[in-house]
């Protein structure tokens, strides 16, 4: 069933998502990595692919920036598409000197001061968790892969920019998150209404402290590795 913002029919969607906020490494990560990938939504530009990865359905699925965007989109797909897992595979700016850019962080819990839990269900809770098992799984995998790759509390902000820069440093000190995101929060939340899964999993582009960052090349394709992490989840999760 289409909605307004995904012109995607039931079947043509997986019952797992990789997620990333941008639309064009959505459509990197199924030429890349997906067989037989075919488009399945280009509304609004929020471009989706279904393919086959090592034999087993999956889809890749933009979501957009900010919690906004992140809460439409997953919405749909957990409570339109019946999608079960959705791992966001997103990029990130470090709060602290543990993470150095292009390592991956993968949130053990998430804090935000968005209003979006308590609008979307009144959960006045400030603190989200992804599903233990699939955050097991990632942390393994990147094991694994011997990967360069931390845990901590993720902080999820409504905002990119800010006027008073020192905000982002009381975070960091008082909150304990050692990394931003603009998305997880609300992805977290959809899954736990839902009884549906979710997990996030970052690579650092940008460093609050060094200032330095990634291109907008590489934070489209320059994410092999973290994706590579996230597909051999999806698959071991896929019908
Ligand atoms: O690279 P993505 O996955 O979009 O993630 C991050 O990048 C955007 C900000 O530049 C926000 O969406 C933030 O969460
Ligand atoms: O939300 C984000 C993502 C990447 N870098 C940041 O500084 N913030």
């Amino acid at each position: 069933m289409a909605t307004v913002h995904n012109k995607a029919s039931k079947e043509e969607v997986a019952s797992v998502v990789l997620m990333p906020g941008d639309p064009l490494r959505a459509r990197y990560i199924a030429e890349k990595y997906l067989q037989d990938a075919a488009l399945i939504n280009d509304v609004r530009g929020m471009l989706a692919y279904t393919g086959s990865y090592r034999g087993k359905r999956i889809t890749v699925m933009a979501s957009g920036m900010g919690c906004g965007s992140m809460g439409i989109y997953s919405h749909e797909l957990f409570n339109k598409y019946d999608v079960e897992i959705i791992i966001r595979t997103g990029s990130c700016g470090a709060y602290t000197m543990d993470l150095a850019l292009m390592d991956l962080f993968i949130p053990d819990s998430c804090w935000s001061q968005s209003a979006y839990a308590s609008i979307y269900s009144g959960c006045t809770d400030d603190v989200v968790y992804p599903d233990p098992e699939l955050w097991a799984d990632l942390w393994e995998c990147a094991q694994q892969k011997k990967l360069a790759h931390k845990k901590g509390c993720l902080h999820t902000s409504d905002c990119f920019y800010y006027k008073k820069k020192e905000d982002k440093h009381l975070i960091c000190e008082e909150k304990k998150c050692l990394a931003v995101d603009m998305e997880s929060f609300a992805l977290l939340h959809n899954a736990a209404i839902a009884q549906k899964k979710a997990a996030t999993i970052l690579t650092v582009s940008d460093h609050s402290l060094l200032k330095e960052k990634l291109s907008a090349a590489q934070r489209q394709s320059g994410f092999d590795e973290m994706i590579e992490v996230t597909l051999d989840v999806l698959w071991k999760h896929a019908k």
